[in-house]
């Protein structure tokens, strides 16, 4: 673990942060001190509005990068344009993503969801690896209880979601920290009050059964977008290399590390060459 972490300098990329809950860690961050905040985002708009809000308080803190995740040659425009701008990337936090398990966009919904969150991770692992000149940094992935969850409405997201999970544990095994000095971590928010949970009648895979939707989402605690502010911060702050986070129904920030690991050992002698 790096001791005593603290957001104070430190340039930071967000993806998916002209609003929701990308917009929340954005503005957390510059508020604990953070020195450069890039709201990276496909949404022009929301984003330059964004932006000169959060500058209004920050001075010049904030940028806005546009960028579409799902496609790679912007991705690698806007690490190239946020690193020339700070000239260091100390902490990544891949956000973005949609809920989309529509026979026409779940293509797309992937790409998002995973494939643009592994670019960004390659790409941020090159520039802060220390065995290679860097200067280390922190990189947060956003999965999510459906991650961890089996919900036949929307499998093709739970797949995305669990996806996320395991890459980046995958990724964080030994000696990954020890030559790196990068901590990547993961976080798992479950319903929070964005415009993710709205209209999911429209995002969810046919659902033949009107009451089934009721029975599914009827009786959900959707949390507040400030209980996993609290939960990223926390990781920021104290969370190992590898380690997983849940965000569940306003509760306090909830280390899942040793359950998923206890999975991984359960099946480990079944699997194993
Ligand atoms: N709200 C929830 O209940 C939960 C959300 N999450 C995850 O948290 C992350 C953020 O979600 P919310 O803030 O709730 O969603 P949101 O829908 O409120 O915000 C998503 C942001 O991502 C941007 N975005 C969408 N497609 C993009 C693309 N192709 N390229 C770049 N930016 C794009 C949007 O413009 C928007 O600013 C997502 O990865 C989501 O899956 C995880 C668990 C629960
Ligand atoms: C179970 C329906 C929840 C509906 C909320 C809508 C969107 C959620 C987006 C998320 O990213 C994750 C939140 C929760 C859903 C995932 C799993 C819940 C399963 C719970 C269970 O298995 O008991």
């Amino acid at each position: 673990m790096t001791a005593q972490w603290e957001a104070k300098n430190k340039n930071c990329l967000i993806t998916g942060a002209a609003s929701g809950l990308g917009a929340a860690y954005a503005e957390a961050l510059l508020k604990e001190g953070a020195k450069k905040v890039a709201v990276v985002d496909i949404d022009e708009n929301t984003g330059q509005n964004f932006v000169a809000k959060l500058n209004e308080t920050y001075k010049n803190a904030a940028i806005f990068v546009k960028c579409d995740v799902s496609k790679e040659s912007e991705i690698e425009n806007c690490f190239k344009t946020v690193v020339k701008e700070f000239g260091r990337v100390d902490v990544l936090i891949n956000n973005a993503g949609i809920m989309s398990d529509l026979e026409t966009t779940w293509r797309l919904a992937t790409d998002i969801n995973y494939q643009g969150l592994v670019s960004f991770t390659l790409k941020a692992v090159k520039h802060m690896r220390k065995d290679e000149g860097g200067a280390g940094g922190v990189i947060v992935n956003i999965s999510s209880t459906a991650g961890l969850s089996k919900v036949n409405t929307f499998p093709i997201y739970c797949g995305s979601k669990a996806a996320v999970r395991y890459f980046t544990q995958s990724l964080a095994m030994p000696p990954f920290f020890e030559d790196t000095g990068i901590r990547v971590m993961a976080l798992c928010p479950g319903a929070t009050a964005t415009k993710l949970v709205e209209n999911l009648d429209k995002k969810v895979v046919d659902m033949k059964n009107s009451k089934m939707m009721e029975e599914l989402f009827g009786n959900v605690h959707i949390q507040s977008v400030e209980s996993t502010v609290a939960v990223m911060h926390k990781m920021l702050k104290d969370g190992n290399n590898g380690s997983i986070w849940l965000s569940n129904k306003d509760q306090p920030p909830y280390e899942l590390t040793s359950h998923i690991d206890k999975f991984f050992t359960d099946v480990e002698e079944l699997v194993s060459p």
